[in-house]
């Protein structure tokens, strides 16, 4: 049997959310921002938090896979689904829900500047630094978690638990 154990609650969740959207709108005042979205474990926070964005943005989605039914990286990220939205020319921000190995988020900096970003930053909502493999920035994080495999909030184990509205840690 798997147990659930709250890490972060919807309300903590809220309110790391309206924070770093402050902290974005002031960054990019008087530009204009594509919000790019990795599916599927970006939609409920890209949801969240392109309402705490007060700059003009476009939103796109990007489907990766790394993981599928596993809990560790397959070493190999898949496209699911293309980005529909035309960055060229834009300054764009990539909405990730965990960056963990960092070999996803790798893969999408790369697709987007492959497609005539003008600057590609990231946001993600957890930062996972444990098992942080490759080298790369995460220019805005609502969390730092230091360990374990996380569900909730989009973030899924094998495609279940992405509905809950807390953070939890799987014990497996
Ligand atoms: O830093 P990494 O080790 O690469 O892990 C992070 C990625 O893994 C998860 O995606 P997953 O492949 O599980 O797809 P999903 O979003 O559809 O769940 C998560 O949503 C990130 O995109
Ligand atoms: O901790 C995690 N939980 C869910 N999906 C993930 N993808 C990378 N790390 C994780
Ligand atoms: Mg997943």
């Amino acid at each position: 049997m798997s147990e659930l154990i709250e890490v972060l609650s919807k309300e903590e969740i809220a309110r790391s959310i309206t924070e770093v959207g402050e902290v974005i709108s002031h960054d990019y005042k008087g530009g204009k921002l594509a919000l790019v979205g990795a599916l599927k474990g970006a939609f409920i926070f890209m949801a969240d938090l392109a309402r705490e964005i007060t700059v003009p943005v476009q939103i796109g989605f990007l489907g990766v896979s790394s993981y599928g039914k596993s809990a560790e990286s397959s070493g190999t990220t898949t496209v699911t689904k293309e980005l529909d939205l035309d960055v060229t020319g834009m300054d764009v921000l990539v909405v990730e829900d965990i960056v963990d190995t960092g070999l996803t988020l790798k893969f999408i900096v790369n697709y987007l500047k492959d497609k005539g970003a003008r600057s590609v930053k990231v946001c993600a909502f957890l930062d996972k630094k444990e098992r942080r493999a490759m080298d790369v920035q995460v220019d805005y994080a609502c969390h730092e978690i230091l360990e374990g495999f996380l569900v909730g909030y989009g973030l899924d184990y094998a495609e279940d638990y992405r509905n809950l509205p807390g953070i939890y840690h799987l014990e497996m």
